[in-house]
């Protein structure tokens, strides 16, 4: 099965393109869900930020007041550090599951929706790297409009990650979302041509119904993925 990191900065666009994807029937694991529901109220994950950052990032009713974490988090790279130690065990346990899942169930690839897959980094891990891009500028604009924050609090989260342009580095295929909604359709349509091609049919469907086929291929995959990073360090 081919798996595909789907990433971007924030309000690049990654949502808009998981919603263009899935209307194409194209199956979609979205770590900003994943990472919301390790986190809801009488989990493990939620106790284990209250206890680090108090009980005032908790509202009224137990559950997370995300405002605030954020707006503690977002200013602050130690704070940071700490929340993802929290999360994202769980959340990339979720996402193997989601994974296995898809493959068990059939599926010839599967998107990964991963707003840090550069910055885990499980780009790493996967089979093709799709970057959602449009200029800072823009970033800020959708990102203020969006979320109705002002341009301070939009731009200590863009600070917090690696710059967008950065993150083109390493995609091997860029979506340049700085245009229309019809002309990001247009062009989502394409890559799910390219993602229909790359998946195969006939190899598939071997590798399918003959595990070590399979395996042997997803070995190779992370070899070749391995192979490919280094030289991308390299030139980082
Ligand atoms: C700090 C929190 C509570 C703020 O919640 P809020 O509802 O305001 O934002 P939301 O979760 O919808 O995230 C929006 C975007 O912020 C960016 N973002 C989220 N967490 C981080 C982080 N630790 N570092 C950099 N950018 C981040 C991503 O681009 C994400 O798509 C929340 O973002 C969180 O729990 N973050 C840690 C988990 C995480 O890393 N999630 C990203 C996917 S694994
Ligand atoms: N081509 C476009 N033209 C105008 N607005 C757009 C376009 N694409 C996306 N938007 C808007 O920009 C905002 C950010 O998009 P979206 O939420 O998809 O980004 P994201 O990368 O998923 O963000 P986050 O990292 O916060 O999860 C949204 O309000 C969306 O409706």
């Amino acid at each position: 099965m081919l798996v595909v990191g789907l990433t971007g900065g924030i309000a690049t666009g990654k949502s808009t393109v998981s919603g263009l994807l899935k209307a194409h029937n194209v199956p979609i694991i979205d770590a900003d869900v994943i990472a919301r529901e390790v986190v809801a109220p009488g989990t493990s994950g939620l106790s284990k930020i209250a206890k680090t950052f108090g009980s005032d990032v908790l509202l009224p009713d137990g559950s997370l007041d995300r405002k605030k974490l954020g707006s503690i988090v977002f200013n602050d790279a130690e704070k940071r550090r700490q929340l993802t130690e929290i999360v994202h065990p769980a959340v990339r346990k979720a996402m193997l599951l989601q994974v296995l899942w898809h493959w068990m169930t059939g599926h010839k690839y599967a998107i990964l929706d991963v707003p840090l897959l550069i910055e885990g980094p499980l780009w790493k891990w996967v089979g093709l790297v799709v970057v959602v891009y449009c200029s800072e500028e823009i970033q800020l604009q959708r990102l203020i409009s969006r979320d109705s924050s002002t341009p301070a609090e939009a731009s200590s989260r863009l600070r917090s990650q690696i710059p967008i342009a950065d993150k083109v580095a390493y995609a091997d295929v860029v979506v340049d979302n700085s245009g229309t909604r019809s002309e990001l359709e247009s062009q989502v349509d394409s890559l799910v041509k390219r993602l229909e091609k790359e998946a195969g049919s006939w190899g598939w469907i071997v590798s399918w119904l003959v595990p070590p086929v399979g395996l042997a291929s997803a070995v190779w995959t992370l070899v070749w993925r391995r192979l490919k990073s280094t030289v991308k360090e390299k030139k980082a």
